[in-house]
């Protein structure tokens, strides 16, 4: 190598972009994108997923190792079988609407999954537009409890553009998805926030076949650092095998009183000497969320 040739490395870390059956598109540390194989013991490999990439002697450069990952999301495939769809989130965006109305018991499960995943949550009501002819004094209230508990809340509208930047600073540089139930708007809101997000990687996993975009889980820059990983199928991703200690740990307005329960397996249903429904009782802990919290337990 003579001392003008730029230097390439041969392999290095990266981070997966997107796959598309054996292949994966990995963003390397030097900023570079690399379609490279995945074999099969690297199936489970997911957007988002750290890797160490390896170029090859002849064609495409390989996925050799994966890193360690923070949390994974998962769905159950056909078979029903969990499926990895993206990796290393730390921001659940839960998006409502005043219009579908919110289906509270969805968002509350949607915020277990962001505890039981350990990301943080940022609560988006959408169609802000449609607040004076929707809103009814319930779901106000219900919103309300939300806000109160500690949850951060944006109150937005797609349709007018209004709140989106609200939504990238509060992203940060952190990774973020966008969930939430149908017809709330995910679509319109991830359409507003990518336009100004790094469009190569649409380009380059363009495999001619249509954009495979719309089915696998991409990960893209945003302008101020953080990242999106949309897709679809990660939106409206669901709650499975929900156990106790998890719907528990779903509640984080139960913390201050959890062991202060007359008994230490108490499920705040019926027990005596329950300190969550006394605190209920009071309104130190929000009536109806603890009344959903109730409908959850199996
Ligand atoms: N009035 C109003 N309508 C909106 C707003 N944002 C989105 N919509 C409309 O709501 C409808 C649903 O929007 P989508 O972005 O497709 O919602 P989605 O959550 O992606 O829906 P699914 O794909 O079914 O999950 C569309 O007709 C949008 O034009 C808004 O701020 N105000
Ligand atoms: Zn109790």
């Amino acid at each position: 190598m003579t001392e003008n040739t730029p230097f390439t490395p041969s392999s290095g870390n990266g981070q997966v972009i997107t796959r598309f059956g054996a292949e994966v598109l990995v963003e390397t540390d030097q900023g570079e994108v690399l379609r490279c194989t995945a074999r099969r013991k690297f199936e489970h490999i997911a957007c988002g997923d750290h890797v160490v990439w390896e170029q090859q002697a002849q064609g495409n450069a390989a996925v050799t190792a994966m890193l360690p990952r923070k949390n994974v999301l998962e769905r159950p495939d056909f078979r029903g079988k969990p499926r990895a769809i993206a990796a290393n989130i730390d921001l659940l965006i839960v998006v409502t609407s005043w219009q579908p109305a919110p289906v509270w018991e969805m968002l509350d499960r949607y915020l277990i999954a962001a505890h039981r995943l350990a990301a943080d949550v940022l609560l988006v009501m959408n169609k802000a537009d449609r607040r004076d002819a929707c809103a009814t004094p319930e779901a106000e209230a219900c919103l309300a409890e939300y806000a109160h508990i500690g949850y951060p809340l944006l109150h937005i509208s797609a349709r007018q553009q209004q709140g989106v930047e609200a939504i990238l600073t509060a992203i940060g540089q952190r990774t973020a998805i966008v969930v939430g139930q149908s017809g709330v708007g995910k679509s319109s809101i991830a359409a507003q926030l990518l336009p100004q997000a790094d469009i190569r990687i649409g380009a380059i996993a363009d495999t001619g076949e249509g954009r495979h975009t719309t089915t696998s889980a991409t990960l893209y820059h945003l302008p101020n650092g953080g990242v999106l990983i949309d897709s679809p199928g990660v939106r409206d991703f669901g709650l499975t095998g929900l156990d106790f200690a998890t719907l528990e740990a779903g509640f984080p307005e139960f913390r201050p009183y959890l062991g202060e329960c007359r008994f230490h397996n108490c499920t705040h249903n019926h027990e005596p000497g329950c300190a969550v429904k006394a605190a209920a009782g009071s309104g130190d802990i929000p009536a109806r969320r603890f009344a959903r919290y109730r409908g959850l337990l199996p």
